[in-house]
């Protein structure tokens, strides 16, 4: 991968002297750069109610140990790059909001057992290799459209995500407090490390297709996934039987992301490549900036400018091209093919008008870019019983418009960001377990957003491979 053209590359010199090769501390030339958001405008930021504090644990996590390596960012950037030219897809799944308490190995299990499920059946039906990309291990803090909350007369800071404040609805529990970013990255560490466990110690092979979906044979999505599996099983034992060796098989590659938003925490994480000397924030592989924070001269696109991680940007329906031309400019000067992920969350109503005309012109001007549909953000609803929710036909038909946007037009539909959990919530009306208004109530456990249950991940994986087969 040719990095050379990657922004604000700063000379070798720039890597701080003491840690030789390795990954290093930024050294103060290269920290001037990088601090520079400070002086901008930073939407979406916790005020912090004691600077020293803060100081103190920033300062700290600026020594810790990075959470992924320079390396593996740099493999994702190739992997993004082949999505964008229609050679993979990009599968990113994965909470709203993590949650520091339902960080057990059987959810993360969970989780990644769902995104594992979801890639056999992409790359079973449509041939196509799968990058999956975890909202895991870090997706921690979120935007919030209120700074505030009230109850019954009593107003409080609103819930910004347990690295900032806790959900209890208490003045204690939601100020917001510094401890929290340390105990993010230490969770953060720990989910990372289960990951690594799952998806290169046997748990992933997949001569394990049919193990994945163990207890979950009730219903037509999970009978058609058998049906996917024995088909993987047959092609697998006649391989076998022919003298092909499938330890490539036994693991898999599940990459990190979460959206950057508290620039504290990701200016705190960020270290310095000795081989190239740059920059990488190294608290996950693939950092996005959300839609209210993705202003041209705002701090969050100052900040990733600086790093050399594949980035990704959200873009709602307001999206001008003029806007996803600058923030190209901005993010990713040297145009190197997967650098920048453009996420499009456009709503299933508008998806068709507003989608084409961004896609022609960022095209038109050889831009470089891996475009992915985020079906969720755009198609978020209350219900009559007051649930924040989403219907799942909207979300399908918001990718389905996605991928006719891109045929008419010739582009790529490079992938698809989706919030899903593993466990059998029921936050998001329909699918083939008819999730009613009623329903929402059963488990109904997120704290912002709703999710996709497990089985309503699988039915978007196969419906999505179909979608996939025809591009
Ligand atoms: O996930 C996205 C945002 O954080 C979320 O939709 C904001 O939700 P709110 O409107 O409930 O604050
Ligand atoms: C907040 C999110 O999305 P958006 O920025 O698109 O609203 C998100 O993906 O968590």
């Amino acid at each position: 991968m040719n990095t050379a053209a990657l922004p604000h590359e700063p000379p070798r010199s720039a890597v701080a002297a003491r840690g030789g090769p390795g990954i290093d501390v930024p050294s103060a030339a290269l920290a001037e750069g990088l601090d520079h958001f400070r002086a901008l405008p930073a939407l979406q930021q916790p005020v912090w109610p004691d600077a020293a504090a803060l100081a103190e644990v920033t300062g700290r996590l600026a020594q810790a140990a990075p959470l992924v390596v320079p390396g593996d960012c740099d493999s994702l950037r190739g992997r993004l790059a082949a999505a964008g030219r229609g050679e993979a897809f990009v599968l990113q799944g994965g909470d709203c909001a993590e949650i520091f308490a339902e960080a057990s190995a059987t959810r993360i299990r969970n989780k990644i057992r769902t995104l594992l499920q979801m890639a056999v059946v992409l790359t079973h039906g449509a041939s196509t290799p799968v990058v999956k990309i975890g909202r895991l291990a870090g997706q921690y803090a979120k935007p919030r459209s209120s700074d505030v909350e009230t109850r019954d007369g009593v107003t409080l800071p609103a819930y910004r995500g347990d690295m900032i404040n806790g959900f209890a609805f208490t003045p204690e529990a939601r100020t917001p407090d510094p401890g929290r970013l340390e105990q993010a990255y230490r969770i953060s560490a720990a989910t990372a490390n289960v990951v690594r466990a799952f998806t290169t110690g046997g748990y992933a092979d997949l001569r394990q297709v049919h193990e994945w979906n163990r207890g979950f044979m009730r219903n037509p999505a999970y009978a058609r996934y058998e049906r996917t599996a024995n088909e993987i099983d047959r092609a697998i034992r006649f391989m076998e039987a022919c003298g092909a060796d499938f330890d490539a098989l036994r693991t898999v590659e599940l990459f990190l992301s979460h959206e950057a938003l508290v620039l504290d925490y990701e200016r705190a994480l960020t270290r310095v490549d000795a081989r190239t000397g740059q920059a990488y924030d190294t608290s996950a592989h693939f950092l996005w900036i959300g839609e209210r924070t993705r202003q041209l001269d705002g701090a969050h696109v100052d900040f990733l400018s600086r790093v050399a991680n594949p980035v990704g940007v959200k873009l709602g329906p307001t999206t001008s091209p003029e806007d996803a031309l600058a923030l190209a400019a901005r993010l990713n000067p040297g145009n190197v093919p997967g650098r920048l992920t453009f996420v499009t969350r456009m709503g299933a109503g508008r998806v068709r008008d507003v989608l084409p005309a961004l896609v022609e012109k960022v095209t038109a001007a050889g831009v470089a870019v891996t475009w992915v549909t985020d079906p969720m953000h755009g198609n978020t609803i209350t219900s009559a019983t007051g649930y924040k929710t989403r219907r799942f036909a909207d979300v399908l038909d918001e990718v389905q418009g996605f991928f006719e946007v891109h045929r008419a037009l010739g582009t790529v539909p490079g992938g698809l960001h989706m919030e899903l959990t593993g466990d059998d919530v029921t936050e998001v009306l329909g699918g083939s377990e008819e999730i009613d208004e009623a329903g929402l109530a059963l488990r109904y456990e997120t704290l912002v957003d709703p999710r996709l249950n497990h089985q309503q991940s699988l039915e978007t994986a196969f419906l999505v491979a179909e979608m996939l087969q025809a591009r």
